[in-house]
């Protein structure tokens, strides 16, 4: 059945459920799109503020026609109530009462969970986390990368993955597998090049899916690539779970500090420990003569991190192997890990496993 067709019979099918107030939820304004992939079926509602329990019963009934008719895919569909009052605590909230935070939830099984991410965008975060979450794995965890950058998710590149990832009959993935970590992204759900518009709430709802109904199975360390900026994602990831930090990833220039230095604001207004700074695409060495090129200017990202009082982790070259390992699912620290760019990352591994003992292999 064609995607648009699937889509339309599941909105057909959800004119049989009432809505509180009257009304059947395909006629409800606040139904959003039905997207419909290859191995999943995502549609989100939206509702007024306090309104969460009382439609509660017609998500669910939503869930089970949708799974009816999605011929195997997965089903994810959201509950989203108005956004509450913005949140600067953070930490344990009241898990009740009217706009209050939801309470952070650990994930069983996942000892720790650290967030990669980047103010701007292309400035090699991904490359870096998969990079980090492979150099973890050689310094002995046992470690899962879940690419949470719905929107330009890079991780089945990155990592080589192929193919979909499979659902359980009880609907919960099985993350792929890739040079000894396992690794979910909804990049390996969709068709190559399809593009898929994730409104803030599905966003939201797919991300917590995609860590929460996986069999990640026991894990000293889930990386999770976050999309560059601070938007709906990360504060939904930062109030969903408790993370044991978070890596900024900036190259040196200016421009691309700034908005490092707002993500950091808000990782620390939510409470979250920074691990620290990588300056990636830090300088550059030519390979015929070996003479280094600062082209993006030079100490920029050690000079902010010292401004901000948090640690600075180290500099990834720009090297042509970095780029074309990468984008070949071979991540340098797997295919070349005696060279000096896999050395890179694994010197900054042990800083950060020397800083944050609790995150050794115990
Ligand atoms: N240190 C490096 N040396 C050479 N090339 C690099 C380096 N780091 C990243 N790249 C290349 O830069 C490009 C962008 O990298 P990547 O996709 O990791 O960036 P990103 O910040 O995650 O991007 P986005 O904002 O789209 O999520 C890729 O082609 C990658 O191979």
């Amino acid at each position: 059945m064609a995607d648009s067709e699937l889509a339309a019979r599941i909105r057909s099918a959800l004119g049989t459920i009432e809505i509180p107030g009257g009304g059947s939820l395909a006629d409800y304004g606040g139904l959003s799109e039905i997207i419909v992939t290859p191995s999943a079926v995502a549609f989100a509602i939206s509702v007024g503020k306090g309104m969460e329990a009382a439609f509660g019963p017609a998500r669910d009934a939503a869930h089970k026609i949708a799974g009816e008719i999605a011929e195997g895919r997965k089903v994810m569909v959201s509950l989203t109530a108005d956004r509450a009052p913005a949140n600067s605590g953070g930490g344990q909230a009241p898990a009740s009462g009217r706009g209050a935070p939801p309470a952070r939830e650990r994930v069983p099984g996942i000892r720790h969970i650290v967030a990669v991410g980047s103010g701007k965008g292309g400035v090699g975060k991904s490359t870096v986390a998969a990079n980090f979450a492979l150099a973890m794995r050689k310094a002995g965890l046992r470690v899962g990368l879940l690419d949470a950058d719905l929107y330009g998710p890079s991780v089945p590149r990155l990592l080589g993955l192929e193919g979909k990832p499979a659902v359980r009959e009880d609907g919960i993935f099985t993350p792929h597998e890739a040079h000894g970590i396992k690794a979910m992204s909804i990049g390996a759900m969709l068709e190559p090049g399809q593009a898929v518009v994730w409104r803030g709430p599905m966003a939201t709802s797919a991300l917590r899916q995609l860590l929460r109904e996986t069999d990640w199975g026991e894990l000293d360390l889930l990386v999770v690539d976050l999309p560059p900026g601070t938007g709906d994602i990360h504060i939904s990831l930062l109030q969903q779970v408790p993370l044991s930090g978070a890596v900024i990833v900036s190259t040196p220039q200016e421009l691309a500090l700034i908005d490092a230095r707002k993500a950091i604001d808000m990782i620390k207004r939510m409470q979250v420990p920074v691990l620290g700074i990588i300056e990636n695409m830090s300088h550059f060495i030519a390979p015929d003569t070996g003479t280094r090129y600062d082209i993006f200017g030079t100490g920029g990202a050690r000079q902010a991190a010292a401004d901000l009082g948090v640690p600075f982790l180290g500099e990834i070259p720009l090297v042509m192997a970095i780029r074309e390992l990468s984008d070949a699912g071979t991540p340098v620290v797997v295919s070349n890990p005696e060279g000096a760019d896999a050395q890179a990352f694994s010197a900054i591994v042990a800083t950060i496993l020397e800083e944050a003992p609790a995150l050794r292999p115990q």
